[in-house]
């Protein structure tokens, strides 16, 4: 096809087109012309003709500064026009563009796909040498800005493969073939100004759909905008995915009731558009959607697609006939093949041209994807099929599109370090608050916990036992706390996915999650720490003096910071919570036989003392140690022993309790900044 599309009209003013009525317009669908006096008698701004030429479509007609934009979309009243040339048409205001908000201007981006292939190396089961399974084979297509790029195929031909590989989540070095975006070769910048909508929907289950697409804006909107317009563009998005009536309805998981699964398809993209991206992926967007929504869905797509200039990708299965009308242009993959790619009425074309007559009653996309299976029955099928494809693909070329320069998009984070750190608190916050259950349920433990130990401890005597009775108290407290911070476990483990998704996308750094979540738990394990102390303390007949008081409930605080934070860690190393609890059981256990408690520092063989000075309860509890006996000097306990004699005789008495304080800080500051190390590298190599 040739001929100048739209864009290319000259900028002429509203009354200048009446005037010049004669000027062509190509419209690419109808692959003909139309001049100004047939398709534009009188225009508005973003106004609705009632199509004369199709009973089905509407045109959107809207004179924007430099161009005419005519879109089309499905219309939803069936009326029939009659019109002649030079009648006023009836002309009215455009639904779902009713919202105020401009939405930036930014650089249109075109994507070049050019011989993509991608191998992996499986291991059969019967074989002992790795086999290379090729998942991606010289896949060459083209996606648009304005258009939507609709990508066939059969369950396990690669389409989820393909997006992956284009969004970054699979090693470019083990990509071959060349991806370029405007010309160039697409780098890691590309992950900023576009967004993926993965198949699966991780989303927080306790926020509402409101809150979860306001944090979402919070966090990817420029901060020059204000909270209003975020607002507004929360709204907008709401009103456009047609979430207005659960708006207000928490997202839900297994557990708790709340979206069903096509209301929750809708608010995952509904997170990776608010930001409106210049290229915009989706795996399966209309999945478990009835197929008025997905039409809603797709239309909404198509919108942002033409009215935006986005470049949207998306993989469906078995489309309807209105949502292939949505679609631009297609791409059809089997088994890491491209069988087609073009416009989807070429293709009925192109399969009858090969000897297959599409029946009445299929979408061309169902008819092929059916005969595909058969086609590959036949000796050869594929091989056939492909060879076909490359031999046509000449005269399948459309025209070419002109990339607009525009305002550049930033590739940097939409919002500061700062902002994302308060608005990932503000959301761990709720979520920490929403959950309360749990809060309080370990609240319970922890002064339960007190209650039982400080009534079996209870006013621990000056003597031989009350030494061994304070020694058992601060092991087995410990214990409880460390042990206890597994509980931090399965709430990270969820949350992990959303995060893997979120930072992969570029809405903000590892570093902020990090610190946010790192920040907001404190207060919490402080509470935890008070309601132990205030039980326990009084209950064992500890040493009364303030210091002392203050001492130990500083490093029970500070060992559970130090636990949490370690817990957090092995749950950034292991996705799954059976190895992540188990792998911890075995290290809390192990290193609190090193404690010092069980067997003291001096009688530990050489070749095990690395595992004493690694031990986190080592250094809490020679601390608490030290510290109840150093404020009773010259007490004698037993046998003429005063509290510098036990203190000798447990081998405690070089202990410098700030020092181990010191440790225990410095001990949390390694396992969160390993934790930034680990999901930073997880992020970044999220699918393999
Ligand atoms: N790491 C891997 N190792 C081996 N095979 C893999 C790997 N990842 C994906 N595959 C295989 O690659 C093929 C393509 O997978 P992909 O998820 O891209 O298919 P799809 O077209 O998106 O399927 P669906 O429509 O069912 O989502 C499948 O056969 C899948 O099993």
């Amino acid at each position: 096809m040739s001929g100048p599309t739209y864009s290319s009209i000259p900028s002429y003013s509203r009354e200048q087109y009446c005037r010049e009525a004669s000027v062509p317009i190509y419209n690419r669908e109808y692959s003909r012309e139309y001049s100004l006096t047939e398709a534009l008698p009188v225009v508005d701004d973003d106004a609705v003709l009632e199509n004369p030429m199709s009973p089905i479509f509407q045109y959107s007609l809207s004179l924007k500064q430099n161009a005419l934009e005519i879109e089309r979309r499905p219309s939803r009243v069936r009326t029939m026009t009659s019109m002649q040339p030079g009648d006023r048409p009836e002309v009215q205001p455009l639904a779902g563009k009713s919202s105020p908000l401009r939405l930036p201007k930014r650089r249109a981006f075109e994507i070049c796909i050019q011989n993509l292939t991608y191998k992996v190396k499986v291991k059969e089961k019967a074989q002992k040498v790795k086999r290379e399974k090729t998942l991606l084979n010289q896949v060459t297509a083209d996606a648009r800005h304005g258009e939507v790029l609709g990508i066939f195929g059969p369950s396990g031909s690669g389409k989820t493969t393909l997006l992956d590989a284009l969004a970054g989540r699979i090693d470019r070095r083990c990509l071959e073939g060349t991806v370029l975006v405007n010309g160039k070769p697409i780098d890691h910048k590309f992950k900023r100004i576009s967004g993926y909508v993965m198949q699966d929907d991780s989303l927080f289950p306790l926020l509402t759909v409101r809150e979860t697409l306001l944090f979402s804006a919070r966090l990817r909107l420029r901060e020059s905008m204000t909270q209003a317009e975020k607002l507004e563009r929360v709204e907008l998005v709401i009103q456009q995915l047609g979430l207005s009536v659960c708006a207000n309805t928490p997202i839900g998981n297994d557990e708790i009731r709340g979206l069903s699964g096509g209301e929750r398809r809708r608010v995952s993209i509904g997170v990776d558009v608010i930001h409106d991206p210049s290229v915009l992926m989706l795996d399966e967007p209309t999945s478990g959607l009835d197929s008025a929504s997905a039409l809603q869905v797709m239309e909404h797509l198509s919108t942002i697609a033409k009215q935006h200039g986005r470049t949207v990708l998306l993989t469906l299965h078995q489309p309807s006939y209105s949502i292939l009308e949505l679609i631009h242009n297609t791409l059809v993959l089997v088994q890491g093949n491209v069988i087609y790619h073009g416009p989807h009425v070429g293709m009925i074309n192109f399969y009858s041209d090969m000897g297959y007559n599409m029946p009445e009653h299929m979408t061309v996309v169902e008819y092929i994807l059916e005969s595909v299976n058969k086609i590959l029955d036949r000796p050869k099928g594929l091989h056939k099929l492909v060879e076909y494809y490359h031999d046509t693909r000449s005269q399948l070329k459309d025209e070419q599109i002109i990339v607009q320069p525009a305002v550049d998009q930033p590739s940097t984070y939409a919002t500061t370090f700062f902002t994302q750190t308060v608005v990932l608190a503000e959301r761990s916050l709720i979520n920490i608050i929403r959950t309360k259950q749990v809060f309080i349920a370990r609240l319970i433990m922890m002064a339960v916990g007190a209650f039982v130990m400080g009534s079996l401890f209870i006013r621990c005597k000056h003597n031989e036992i009350g030494v061994r009775q304070r020694q058992s108290f601060f092991a087995f407290a410990l214990a409880f706390f460390l042990f206890g911070a597994n509980q931090a476990l399965p709430p990270f483990l969820a949350e992990r996915k959303i995060f893997i998704r979120e930072t992969d996308r570029g809405a903000y750094h590892t570093s902020a999650y990090v610190l946010s979540g790192c920040l907001i738990i404190l207060p919490f394990l402080f509470v935890f720490a008070i309601i132990f102390t205030g039980i326990s303390y009084a209950m064992v007949g500890l040493e009364a003096s303030v210091s002392a008081i203050c001492f130990f409930l500083l490093v029970f605080f500070v060992a559970l910071a130090m636990a949490h934070s370690f817990v957090i860690l092995i749950g950034g190393f292991f996705p799954a919570l059976v190895p992540a609890g188990n792998f911890l059981e075995a290290f809390f256990s192990i290193t609190f036989l090193f404690s010092g408690f069980f067997i003291q520092r001096t009688a530990i063989p050489k070749y095990w003392l690395w595992v004493h000075y690694l031990s986190p309860f080592k250094y809490p509890y020679e601390a608490l140690m030290y510290n109840e006996f150093s404020h009773l000097p010259g007490l004698v306990w037993f046998d003429d022993l005063d509290s510098q004699d036990i203190l000798v005789r447990l081998a405690l008495d070089h202990v410098n309790p700030w020092r181990n304080v010191g440790m225990m800080v410095v001990l949390w500051g390694s396992f969160t900044i390993l934790l930034y190390c680990v999901l930073k590298l997880k992020a970044s190599t999220a699918r393999h």
